[in-house]
């Protein structure tokens, strides 16, 4: 359902991304690892079409999505929603206004100004709150929550455009361990019940192995491993991180020991670790 090909990014003289290719047949959820500067945004940001491929192509159910213009792109971005490790909410707004925000591309100029909402996209936001957890926060400006609750705002409003694929550039880069893993637990969930596909650049391993049914890992704008979590052995590491021989999986680690990979699928222990 979704192919790349050969994408390619140049900025000037650098290659930030080199004739990157890989074929998604089902939705899956699919971590994308490397270090800081192998390319791991600029393929989502090609991916979501805020950043157009200098060659190479996307295709999504058949349509070349590097060609979309207008409104077909605007179409596809929603679709195609992105979650950014920096949340993107709007502080001073209030959590629920901040998740309609994300049916801004369907709603006129006019609603858009008086902040007009329509009551079945308040009920739908208010439910999505519910089920990540937070609707409680509802009414709260977006800057009184803690980090962890921001993002799953973001996760929400991100789920108010119904989007078949879920983009998440290192969604949990600025959380504690504690939140980072409520956050892959919602992305997962996400994934698990609604079928949705969830791709996200993940800065550490062990993040990659517990959440993802897939992980690419990039190095100087390639792709170095394409393969399942339990593939993903310290050589293959080692290869993608560019380290030698010393290279220990702890320097990307951020683990808390609390729970293994079976039981993070399990409703239980998502709930528990709302209350
Ligand atoms: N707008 C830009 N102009 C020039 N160079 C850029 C631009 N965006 C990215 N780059 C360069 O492209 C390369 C890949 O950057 P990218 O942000 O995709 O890497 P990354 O793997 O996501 O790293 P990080 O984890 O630090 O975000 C880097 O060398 C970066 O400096």
């Amino acid at each position: 359902m979704l192919t790349l090909q050969n994408l390619t990014k140049t900025f000037g003289d650098k290659t930030a991304v080199h004739k990157v290719s890989f074929t998604v047949d089902r939705p899956m959820m699919i971590g994308i690892i490397g270090r800081s500067g192998a390319g791991k945004s600029t393929v989502l940001r090609m991916l979501n079409r805020l950043s157009d491929a200098s060659s190479g192509s996307i295709l999504f159910e058949g349509k070349d999505i590097t060609r979309l213009k207008g409104a077909e792109r605007r179409s596809w971005q929603s679709r195609c929603a992105m979650i950014f490790q920096q949340f993107n909410l709007v502080p001073r707004m209030d959590v629920v206004s901040n998740v309609l925000h994300g049916t801004l591309n369907r709603r006129s100029t006019l609603a858009t100004m008086f902040n007009l909402y329509p009551d079945g996209d308040i009920h739908k936001a208010i439910e999505i709150l519910d089920r990540l957890g937070i609707a409680e926060q509802a009414p709260k400006r977006a800057e009184a929550l803690s980090g962890g609750q921001q993002q799953r705002v973001a996760i929400a409003r991100a789920l108010m455009q119904d989007p078949a694929i879920i983009l998440a550039d290192e969604p949990i880069a600025s959380l504690d361990p504690m939140n980072a893993q409520i956050v892959m637990q919602a992305l997962r969930r996400i994934h698990e019940e609604d079928g949705r596909m969830v791709i996200a650049n993940l800065h550490t391993l062990d993040t990659a192995r517990r959440y993802c049914d897939r992980v690419i890992g990039m190095r100087d704008g390639r792709v170095v491993f394409d393969g399942a979590p339990e593939m993903l052995t310290t050589d293959a590491a080692r290869e993608i991180y560019g380290a030698d021989t010393d290279f220990s999986e702890a320097a990307t680690s951020t683990e808390i020991e609390t729970l293994d990979r079976p039981e993070v699928h399990s409703p239980e222990v998502f709930a528990e670790a709302y209350a």
